[in-house]
């Protein structure tokens, strides 16, 4: 059975203050009942994983290097985010290839160093607004699919996270029917791609204004095995109910 997972992607905020929230989090579900990782800037792993250690809370990156070690100014490696501390690292995320013209076969290079450190890589895909009204859906999250994910992929190493473009930060979500279709069709191509135990063991993320009051009706839709969750992830407040409903949640 695949282990829920309630991912939290802190993006560009976050201070060493800030850490109290993990504090927080940790205290109020110390058996959660799923995976709880939290993604916060890459300066924050350390001194998080130090503060997490012992709790439910794991900690992950938000980006990587394809390269293990070099002349990369401003980059982090995989292997540099493993020894901080961190177990995941988010890749393709949508912000990265709009706003630092990822493209899926970068991010499939990233995800292949990713895995090789050992590192669980959660590769993003997701449609724009206008692919969606253009009913080219499966298409644009096939071609991403097919680009991004390692050869190397197994139920251990990664996560698919489908993120809408239109619904991250806007308070907009699709309509569970709609979020059904796109994970049962990524699941149904993980199975083609790589046999039915690697395709079945995949665990496949939603992300995209994941909130408490709409966690539970998401994580009830087919092949939804967790969230990708941005702006509520950042207080405990706000992340705790996510994390409960993902625990609560019929497996
Ligand atoms: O990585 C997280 C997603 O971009 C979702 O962000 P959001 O929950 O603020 O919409």
């Amino acid at each position: 059975m695949r282990q829920r997972l309630a991912a939290g992607n802190w993006k560009m905020n976050g201070s060493l203050a800030a850490l109290d929230e993990i504090d927080a989090l940790a205290a109020a579900h110390p058996d959660p009942g799923c995976e709880v990782l939290i993604c916060p800037p890459a300066t924050l792993i350390a001194p998080a994983a130090a503060r997490a250690r012992g709790t439910p809370v794991a900690l992950g990156g938000q980006d990587c290097h394809a390269e293990p070690a070099g002349a990369h100014t401003g980059d982090i490696s995989a292997g540099m985010l493993k020894e901080a501390g961190a177990s995941h690292v988010i890749l393709g995320h949508s912000e990265r290839r709009a706003g630092h013209g990822e493209t899926s076969e970068l991010v499939r290079a990233k995800a292949t160093a990713a895995q090789a450190a050992g590192l669980v890589a959660i590769v993003c895909v997701g449609e724009q607004l206008s692919e969606r009204e253009a009913a080219n859906t499966l298409d644009i999250i096939g071609g991403q699919m097919s680009a991004s994910i390692p050869d190397g992929s197994t139920g251990h190493n990664l996560v698919l996270a489908y993120e809408p473009v239109w619904a991250i930060g806007t308070g907009r979500t699709p309509s569970p029917d709609q979020i059904g279709e796109v994970h049962d069709f990524m699941r149904a191509r993980l199975e083609r791609r790589f046999g039915a135990g690697v395709g079945r063991s995949v665990r496949l993320l939603y992300g995209g204004s994941v909130k408490g009051a709409n966690a539970a009706e998401i994580f009830a839709v087919s092949n939804v095995d967790g969230a990708l969750v941005g702006g509520a992830s950042l207080t405990a407040a706000a992340f705790g109910p996510i994390v409960a409903a993902l625990g609560a949640a019929a497996p």
